[in-house]
């Protein structure tokens, strides 16, 4: 389990939104360094991996939608995944937590390693994991209670509280570090399904984070925000990234470029190219990514 930090303060340079096409070279970096791409996955400082992958196909019943996947995700930075629709960027994702284990039909073959630890072996209870391994989702969704139960709901099912003040400091810290505490404090009873589209999903980013995750997965978190409440989200991945590793997947190159230390590019069930988000972005190695981040399909 992560240790619990105090929550840390935003960034002090604003996270932009609408980046044009020239600027995908430059994510923000804020002035401690937080932001600056560090993932050297082939290089002397290379980050240890929280999470390794090696042969990972997916089928859905006969057809196979990930060939093969072989990558390692760094601890406590942004993996983003890009690539056109239907590439393979959520089926990837669900490996992680086994979420794909809930889809009918659905079968992974190959090994993934979470600090070493096989997460699809058979001994390996799938509540736990999916408590250590959080998810966000494209659209908000709150439970339909209050803002305070949204958030103890699952440290008081994983019997994370021994007393109604523990759970009440649980609620508190992560509505803090998800950035939604001074908004919310004095309506905790109010229900969560009240709250505008960009503080649901920082209240669901919360609920995630109250089970003390290691990993959180996050599916195009941003999609239904307006660019505002988008700037806020990835102010709030920047700072998670301290205490928590985070793998997006994302259609906007300009959010990975700004969000991710590493990038991976998916294309048709294959990771076709991966590297230092900036290396991705300004010298890709392979031709359908150079031709996918300069916007010649996709
Ligand atoms: N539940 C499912 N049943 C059958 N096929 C599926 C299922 N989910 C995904 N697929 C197929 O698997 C392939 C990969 O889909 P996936 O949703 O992972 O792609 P993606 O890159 O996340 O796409 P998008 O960017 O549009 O969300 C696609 O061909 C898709 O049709």
């Amino acid at each position: 389990m992560s240790a619990q930090a105090e929550p840390k303060q935003p960034p002090s340079s604003p996270v932009e939104t609408g980046t044009a096409m020239t600027d995908l070279t430059k994510p923000v970096v804020a002035a401690d360094g937080a932001g600056a791409p560090s993932a050297q996955p082939h290089g002397a400082n290379r980050v240890e991996p929280k999470v390794t992958t090696t042969d990972v196909k997916v089928f859905y019943g006969s057809s196979e939608a990930l060939h093969g996947i072989q990558t390692e995700i760094p601890a406590n930075q942004v993996t983003a995944l890009i690539g056109p629709s239907g590439c393979g960027k959520s089926t990837f994702l669900r490996c992680l937590n086994r979420m794909n284990d809930t889809i009918e039909g659905a079968r992974v073959t190959g090994k993934i390693l979470m600090d070493g630890e096989d997460i699809y072996d058979k001994s390996l209870d799938v509540v736990l994991l999916r408590a250590r391994v959080g998810m966000v989702f494209q659209k908000p969704n709150p439970f339909p209670k209050s803002i305070f139960e949204n958030i103890a709901y699952g440290p008081r099912i994983h019997g994370l509280a021994k007393s109604k003040g523990e759970l009440a400091d649980i609620v508190e810290r992560s509505l803090k570090r998800a950035g939604l505490w001074d908004e919310v404090k004095d309506r905790l009873k109010e229900p969560g399904t009240g709250l505008s589209g960009g503080q649901q999903q920082r209240l669901c980013i919360a609920r995630a984070i109250a089970v003390s995750p290691e990993v959180i997965l996050m599916d195009e978190p941003c999609s239904a925000l307006d660019p505002i409440a988008t700037a806020r989200i990835e102010e709030l991945i920047d700072e998670l990234r301290r205490n928590y590793t985070i793998v997006i997947v994302t259609h906007s190159m300009q959010q990975a470029a700004r969000v991710s230390q590493k990038t991976c590019f998916f294309h048709l069930g294959d990771l076709v190219e991966e590297g230092d988000t900036d290396q991705i972005f300004t010298n890709p190695r392979d031709k359908r990514t150079q031709d996918y981040i300069t916007g010649r399909f996709g």
